[in-house]
């Protein structure tokens, strides 16, 4: 809720405290049918027994009816005090109401010993919903007990009668009830054709309520007049002949029909009834009735608006993020395809050519690592074989197993070695690499639904090809043949032929020998060998899956424009329209139509007009518009989202208000209202009537700032022209006419703006913030011309198409006399044909303020002539500015 909004809350709630108060529905009547008929009208639904005996049966006692939250509860209130819930709880889950209604006979109330005071009721009902509303059904003849129930409420009196004619008993009670109540408005219902039907089978019968009349001033306690109200039209609408003279007698006066300055869900409301009823003391009813229900129905549009709004802007944001991923996800994949294939190539190269490089690598690893590796042998504990203490063994076969240990202790650390120096020398299997290369494709892959992540797997094989390079007993068998040569010969010459004892000594003279017999090259020609095929195989893979990958990413872009398309084109103008209609309620409920004066300006789109008086301020420019179409509607209604949705900033035109006058010039046309602060002139009027330079290029800073808080916002003005630049009193600028204003991922390429601000890749249909600047360019040169006339250049062309072809070709305007060089290179900066190569707003106005610097610096007699010597003024902007333009 707007602060200011809920500031006028809070005063009107102080200024009437009863508005705090809950409203009490008091049901009377002697007749315990015509009351139960009375409740099942209020309801819309029976709660009592419709069949109740009528007259002389007893009544019931009485009853308050309060909201409960999910279920129908009934508890007793007895004369000790304690409160006694019944076994009667009836819920029904899905609607939260009553199941078994009627049920309070059920609870034998007609036959009450008396020793019940009275009931209380939870019921989940709209009507009771907050507890802002309570309902009491309580019988006449103790009217004098109904105060009992009326403490801190706001009481309205409902009466209910069985026939359009009182019976004694019930002029009687009526008499005491007018008294009691001190001529408190009393509303009568009466049965309109038949008295009700039997209970159970038949809709709540149909009663005429009769309004009360407004009558003498005079307040119950408690009950303050709304200040400041109107007092309500009444009409007429009499209760029934007879019944009327009866209660005229008692006291009670008649209006002729209901408030017309009731709100229409009112009108709604009673509809269904006939409705008039008399007495005194309504004169305060109907203005706090008409308060209340206004402020009920200002918060809920308020509430609403700001649902929709909320909405609105999980759309755009959606939009955005759907925008980003058409755009990055074809990216994603080439950038995936192109370094995998290097990563490839660069390992295959390796691979293929480079034998000696490899060997070189497995012989520079067995160099750095041999003191390591022979002092890791020496200290070796076998795993596979029981060696005593001293390091005595029992076979022959435990002295291979102990050798086969040593061996693959070698040949494991030979294998990181080697992997990290092949990682080492591979640019594009550098961690920082791999890893982007990794989260880029586990991101393409977060929806692919079928293949369980098949490129990365290929991608893992590659870069496993790599890491672990397979120095096996194979790939080193020269080693091996080498190692049982040496062995055979150890043995042979052992006297007793018994096993070597494998201690310290004899590992480190194993793993010495097994290194020194390692053959680098045909080592490496293995592993290149095997190298290639592994990496061939996991190349072929990601091929396939990242096309697999592609065609499925591709079916979903499309779906995904598709949604971004309709949630742009349809949803969200539709939840746009109905948000503006929201809001305008809320500012006319608040501060009315506002009256139109003068025309102060005229576009393409609207007039705009002086306003008098509204909300408080009477320096208002109200802009009317009068959408022809629903799509004009919902265009004008997320423009007006963008724009209010944008926070205040000095240089930019913000709309204040908006009302919709649904018989516009009682023309029966719908028109939007738009209030904005008024201002003085625009800068096309400005420059006309002669502004001089330093105040000129001040202007165009404020513009720059403008449009610079618009981009911060994610927003294109796409719109930016002399008549869009309003002055104030000081000749400051603002940009206004945020018409066209959009987020870049709600734009879907619309050509929009005026000819000669355009800039050339508006027709593409793919630009963004930068033809804003494209604009300011063109802006910028009116601004150091000092004219307001069309560019020369621009004059031959015949038509806007004329025009867009000569700018597409890269003509321009040509440098306006007296234009420094600063000025000059900014407006040709800015107007660049490649957008990328236009300024960014930030380095504008770092120039703009550059060159108010350089003129500040010029002594006043060497500064450019006053505008009237350097150009003529148009006396007229539409005689001098062809019309399409
Ligand atoms: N807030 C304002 N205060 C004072 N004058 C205004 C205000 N807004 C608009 N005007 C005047 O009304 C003229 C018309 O404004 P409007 O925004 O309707 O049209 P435009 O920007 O000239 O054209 P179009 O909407 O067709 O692009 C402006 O040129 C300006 O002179």
């Amino acid at each position: 809720m707007s602060a200011d909004l809920a500031a006028q809350f809070a005063q009107l709630e102080e200024d009437h405290p009863v508005l705090r108060q809950p409203v009490c529905l008091v049901v009377l009547g002697a007749d315990n049918g015509a009351r139960a008929a009375l409740v099942a009208a209020l309801l819309g639904e029976p709660l009592l027994p419709l069949a109740a005996p009528s007259g002389t049966a007893r009544r019931w006692p009485p009853l308050v009816v309060r909201g409960a939250c999910d279920n129908f509860a009934v508890m007793l209130q007895e004369r000790n005090g304690l409160r006694r819930q019944t076994d009667l709880v009836v819920r029904d889950t899905e609607r939260g109401r009553l199941l078994e209604p009627p049920c309070l006979a059920e609870l034998g109330l007609a036959d009450t010993d008396g020793t019940c005071v009275w009931v209380n009721v939870g019921l989940n009902h709209p009507l009771l919903r907050g507890d802002h509303v309570r309902l009491v059904v309580a019988p006449t003849h103790q009217a004098a007990t109904v105060h009992c129930f009326l403490e801190d409420v706001v009481p309205v009196f409902l009466h209910g009668t069985a026939a359009n004619c009182l019976s004694e008993q019930e002029r009687a009670e009526l008499g005491d009830l007018h008294r009691i109540t001190g001529g408190q408005a009393v509303f009568f219902a009466a049965p309109i054709d038949s008295p009700a039907e039997p209970a159970g089978s038949a809709p709540p019968p149909q009663l005429s309520l009769h309004w009360p009349h407004r009558a003498r001033p005079g307040r119950r306690p408690g009950v303050a007049p709304a200040r400041g109200s109107p007092e309500p039209a009444v009409v007429a609408r009499p209760p029934p002949g007879p019944l009327l003279l009866q209660l005229r007698a008692i006291g009670y006066e008649f209006s002729t029909c209901p408030p017309a300055s009731l709100g229409q869900s009112v009108d709604e409301l009673f509809q269904s009834c006939q409705l008039v009823a008399g007495s005194a003391g309504m004169l305060a009813f109907a203005p706090y009735l008409r308060t209340c229900l206004q402020l009920q129905l200002l918060r809920a549009a308020h509430q609403v608006n700001k649902a929709l709004n909320q909405l609105l802007r999980a759309f755009i944001l959606s939009a955005f993020d759907m925008a980003r991923e058409i755009q990055i996800t074809p990216r994603r994949l080439q950038y995936a395809r192109q370094t995998e294939a290097e990563l490839f190539s660069s390992v295959m190269a390796i691979a293929d050519s480079n034998q000696l490089h490899m060997s070189q690598m497995v012989n520079r690893a067995c160099v750095s690592m041999r003191d390591e590796l022979l002092s890791q042998a020496a200290m070796y504990q076998f795993r596979d074989v029981e060696v005593s203490e001293t390091g005595a063994i029992r076979s022959a076969r435990q002295l291979q197993q102990c050798t086969a240990e040593i061996q693959n202790l070698l040949l494991a650390a030979l294998n990181r070695a080697v992997a990290g120096q092949l990682v080492g020398s591979v640019d594009y299997m550098q961690e920082r690499l791999v890893g982007t290369l990794q989260r880029c494709l586990l991101s393409l892959e977060a929806h692919d639904d079928g293949g369980s992540g098949e490129a990365s797997n290929a991608l893992k094989q590659i870069l496993n090809s790599a890491y672990s390079l397979e120095i096996s007993v194979e790939t080193s068998s020269s080693v091996i043949t080498s190692l049982w040569e040496w062995l055979k010969q150890l043995l042979d010459v052992m006297p007793w032929k018994t096993p070597p004892c494998v201690d310290a000594l004899w590992r480190r003279k194993v793993a010495t020998e097994m290194l020194d017999n390692i053959n680098e090259l045909r080592l490496s020609r293995v592993i290149c060998s095997q190298l290639r095929d592994r990496l061939r195989r996991a190349h072929e893979a990601f091929v396939r899956s990242i096309g697999r990958l592609e065609a499925q990413l591709d079916g979903r872009l499309e779906q995904t424009e598709r949604d971004r398309l309709r949630m742009k084109k349809l949803h969200a103008p539709h939840v746009a329209r109905l948000a503006l209609q929201a809001a305008a309620y809320v500012d006319a409920a608040r501060f009315g139509v506002p009256q139109l004066a003068r025309e102060i300006g005229r576009g393409q789109y609207g007039v705009v007009y002086s306003s008098g008086e509204w909300a408080g301020r009477r320096d208002w420019a109200v802009k009317s518009v009068i959408p022809p179409d629903d799509r004009h509607w919902n265009d004008l209604s997320m423009e007006y989202f963008y724009t209010r949705s944008l926070p205040d900033h000095e240089r930019i035109v913000n709309i204040r208000g908006l009302v919709i006058d649904y018989n516009y010039s009682h023309s029966r046309m719908s028109a939007a209202l738009l209030l904005m602060e008024r201002l003085q002139t625009d800068l096309y009027l400005g420059i006309q009537d002669g502004l001089d330079l330093p105040t000129r290029l001040r202007i165009a800073l404020d513009v720059a700032q403008g449009a610079r808080f618009l981009h911060s916002q994610g927003l294109i003005h796409r719109d930016i022209k002399l008549k869009n630049v309003l002055l104030d009193n000081a000749n400051r600028g603002k940009l206004t006419d945020l018409g066209f204003c959009k987020p870049e991922a709600m734009i879907s390429g619309s050509v929009v703006g005026t000819p000669i601000h355009m800039a050339p890749e508006l027709f593409s249909g793919q630009y963004d913030h930068s033809v804003d600047v494209y604009a300011f360019g063109v802006l910028l040169w009116y601004i150091l011309s000092n004219d307001v006339r069309m560019p020369d250049v621009y004059e031959q062309c015949d038509n806007k198409n004329d025009l867009w072809k000569c700018v597409k070709r890269g003509l321009r305007p040509s440098r306006p006399r007296h234009c420094s060089d600063l000025g000059w290179e900014l407006v040709t900066a800015c107007w660049r044909g490649e957008p990328r190569h236009r300024p960014l707003f930030g380095v504008v106005e770092l120039k703009l303020h550059q060159m108010l610097d350089q003129l500040e610096a010029v002594p006043a007699d060497q500064q450019p002539p006053p505008p009237a010597a350097e150009a003529p003024a148009a006396l007229d902007g539409s005689a001098v500015i062809p019309c399409w333009s």
